[in-house]
């Protein structure tokens, strides 16, 4: 296929995620690859995105990324901030945010996310992860999740090894059966195409492959047997704005 810009599999996934977001949205921000991608969403098609990260801070705008929920940048240009229980208990848990963006190290086919360890034994894990800070709850609660990861059998998994935050948990049902609030992953958002829960099962399912990759090689990737939509779509190139705010907040 013949692509009018330059632009690396990790831009397409972070602006493809960018545009998931509206400027009509509530958003509460992991970090990492979510929060580049919802400040590419605000400095371009969505300017009226509310972001909110866990540490209290509601409406920020950070001039640069922020290094954790901790940066100063986003306390000083929010508009407000509220405490952590606050954050949890009036804003996140009665479901008074639209969208929570999140990352993951391992996923499953349900959209069961692990960020947690590595390997089997909890004491003496191959690799420990960042660990939950409030993924579960993000992921209980936001009226939908979407989830951003780099595609590959090491991380799209037939098991997580640990389940941190619940997406469709076994299949279609079991949220209601576990009392989450929100309505789960939506979209699964990778370097290489976009995943989205089928109505019925609530297994992800390839609808959507990003310029010059094959459905082959999405099922290469992938450590199940990948559904595919009937008729994946193409996913829209990054146009020169959004690469170019992209390249100055991830070079600055
Ligand atoms: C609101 C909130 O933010 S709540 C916070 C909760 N925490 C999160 O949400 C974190 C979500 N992000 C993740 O889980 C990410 O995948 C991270 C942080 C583990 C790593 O992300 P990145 O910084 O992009 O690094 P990267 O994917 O290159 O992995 C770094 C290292 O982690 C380890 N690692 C990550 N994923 C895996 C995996 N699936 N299997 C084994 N090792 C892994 C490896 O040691 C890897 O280094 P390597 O690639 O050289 O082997
Ligand atoms: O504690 C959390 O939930 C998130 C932590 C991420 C960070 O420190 O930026």
């Amino acid at each position: 296929m013949t692509t009018t810009l330059d632009y690396t599999a990790d831009e397409m996934m972070t602006v493809t995620a960018a545009r998931s977001l509206t400027t009509d949205m509530a958003c509460f921000v992991g970090i990492g690859l979510p929060s580049t991608a919802a400040n590419v969403a605000v400095r371009t098609h969505a300017p009226g995105l509310w972001m909110i990260y866990e540490s209290g801070t509601l409406g920020t705008r950070p001039d640069s990324l922020p290094l954790s929920i901790g940066d100063g940048i986003l306390a000083e240009t929010a508009d407000t901030v509220v405490s952590v229980p606050e954050v949890f208990n009036y804003w996140l848990q009665p479901g008074r945010i639209d969208v929570g963006f999140l990352g993951a190290a391992q996923i499953d086919r349900y959209a069961n996310i692990n960020t947690t360890v590595i390997g089997d034994d909890y004491s003496d894990p191959k690799v420990r992860l960042p660990g939950a800070g409030g993924a579960p709850e993000i992921a209980a609660n936001c009226k939908e999740v979407i989830v951003i990861a780099r595609q590959s059998t090491r991380a799209f998994v037939e098991a997580v090894d640990f389940v941190t935050s619940v997406g469709h948990g076994k299949g279609a049902g079991d949220r209601e059966r576990l009392g989450l609030t929100g309505r789960g992953p939506t979209r699964v958002i990778t370097n290489l195409g976009v995943l989205e829960p089928d109505p019925s099962t609530r297994e992800l399912t390839l609808v959507s492959v990003h310029p010059g990759v094959t459905v082959d090689e999405v099922r290469a990737a992938t450590g199940w047997d990948l559904q595919v939509a009937a008729e994946p779509t193409t996913t829209t190139e990054p146009d020169t704005k959004e690469l170019s705010v992209l390249r100055s907040l991830t070079n600055s």
